[in-house]
């Protein structure tokens, strides 16, 4: 089941095959030779010596991990698909930039596995990190490595597939700031904080309505999870480079419906190639109602606020939207107030939003925060390779 065999890039100029057949693939990965073949990217160009730019994105099963990643792959202009010809369950999605891979994949313990030992696979004991980091690590150092699958349709581990560095790595799942080692590789990190009345309520929707689940699963399901998720998942947000907050909105008393959502973009200060968002003046604290000549609002309305805060100890600014918007082309009045949202041109957000008005929260915060954010992961993508293309230049001058 696991596979035991690592190459280091040395001893990949020697005439030993690059990988052998796999024994198992629990404890230790293979490792291929480093290649200039990365993925094809028509948009941006870049220097072939660049590094593999590694984001992190952590959330709960059915917290809108998917969805922001549609999004996210949508900025760098292409759709993403899983590897050709490859396992039809893989979880990983490959496009022009980017490749996502699930961390579910480093379930050390299969559905059975986990059932016989009693625990979930929230837990880090179901998990390898071991295996996580070192393949994570090669791939930033420009290695392919053979990464295994968890398979949700059989619960079992299945053979590996292979990963080649891409321009921009993106893993997700339930632990990518769990472990100092994985955490330490990330360039930039995103927590995907849905609260308990949310993700009940979207957990309901899903798993009732597309995957016939009744409404006693579900939530026998959650409560299970429950334990777990306070103990090692959610913990993880205090890392987060960007928390994406999601709550009931305050706009609608003792809402019970749960549609009209308050979500809030929590950013830290001081990160490397991030500079927070801001709504009107960069470090007032602004409360604005835009409804009204420019802006079409039905009931409960649209209130944004904006400020400096401190968020497990640390700075950070926060831009919260509450309520949701009746016409989505309209949301250009808000973007022409919101600075440092890394566009490439006037309207972009709306432009992405208006392009993808289809996928879930397209209408409030969580959708206009997903865009954001994936704009400013493109932002950081083009400042850490000019800086890496940069930096042999300045070291020649000297
Ligand atoms: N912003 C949103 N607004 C409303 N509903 C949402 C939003 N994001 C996600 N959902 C709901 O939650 C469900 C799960 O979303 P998604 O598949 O993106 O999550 P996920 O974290 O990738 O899930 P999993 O890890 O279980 O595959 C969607 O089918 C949708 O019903
Ligand atoms: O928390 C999860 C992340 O997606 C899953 O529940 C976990 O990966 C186990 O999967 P499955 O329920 O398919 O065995």
């Amino acid at each position: 089941m696991a596979v035991s065999t690592i190459h280091s890039p040395k001893s990949l100029n020697s005439t030993s095959p690059i990988s052998t057949p796999p024994k198992t693939h629990q404890n230790h990965a293979i490792f291929h030779k480093p290649t200039s073949k990365r993925n094809h990217a028509p948009k941006i160009s870049c220097s072939s010596d660049e590094k593999t730019v590694v984001i992190g994105l952590a959330a709960d099963s059915g917290c809108g991990k998917s969805t922001f990643m549609r999004r996210l792959t949508s900025v760098f202009g292409g759709g993403a698909e899983p590897p050709k010809r490859g396992n039809p369950d893989s979880n990983t999605l490959i496009s022009d930039m980017t490749t996502v891979i699930c961390l579910d994949d480093y379930h050390s313990l299969d559905r059975t596995g986990r059932k016989e030992k009693g625990v979930t696979a929230l837990d880090p004991r179901a998990n390898n990190f071991d295996l996580m980091y070192e393949q994570v690590k090669a791939i930033k150092e420009g290695i392919a490595v053979d990464k295994p699958i968890y398979n949700h349709v059989t619960g079992l581990i299945d053979p590996p597939e292979l990963i080649k560095p891409p321009k921009i790595l993106v893993i997700e799942g339930l632990h990518p700031m769990y472990d100092a080692r994985v955490r330490e590789l990330l360039d930039f990190s995103i927590y995907l904080d849905i609260s308990n009345e949310v993700k009940f309520a979207w957990k309901i929707q899903r798993d009732m309505a597309e995957r016939g689940h009744s409404l006693e699963s579900i939530i026998a399901s959650i409560e299970a999870r429950q334990t777990d998720f306070d103990a090692y998942i959610d913990p993880q947000k205090q890392h987060a480079d960007a928390v994406i907050e999601v709550l009931p909105t305050q706009l609608i008393p003792d809402d019970i419906e749960g549609k009209v959502l308050r979500v809030r973009l929590i950013m830290k200060e001081g990160v490397k190639y991030f500079n927070p968002v801001y709504l009107f003046d960069e470090g007032s604290t602004i409360s604005w109602i835009p409804c009204g000549r420019k802006l079409t609002c039905s009931y409960p309305g649209i209130k944004f606020a904006y400020g400096p805060d401190t968020y497990y100890g640390q700075e950070v600014s926060v831009i919260e939207m509450d309520g949701q918007f009746d016409r989505l082309d309209e949301l250009i009045y808000v973007e022409s107030y919101l600075s440092n949202i890394s566009t490439k041109f006037y309207g972009e957000v709306t432009q992405q939003m208006l392009k993808h008005a289809d996928f879930p929260g397209s209408n409030n915060g969580t959708g206009l925060f997903q865009t954001i954010i994936g704009l400013k992961i493109r932002d950081l993508y083009e400042q850490i390779t000019a800086s890496t293309v940069a930096a042999p230049l300045e070291s020649t001058k000297a």
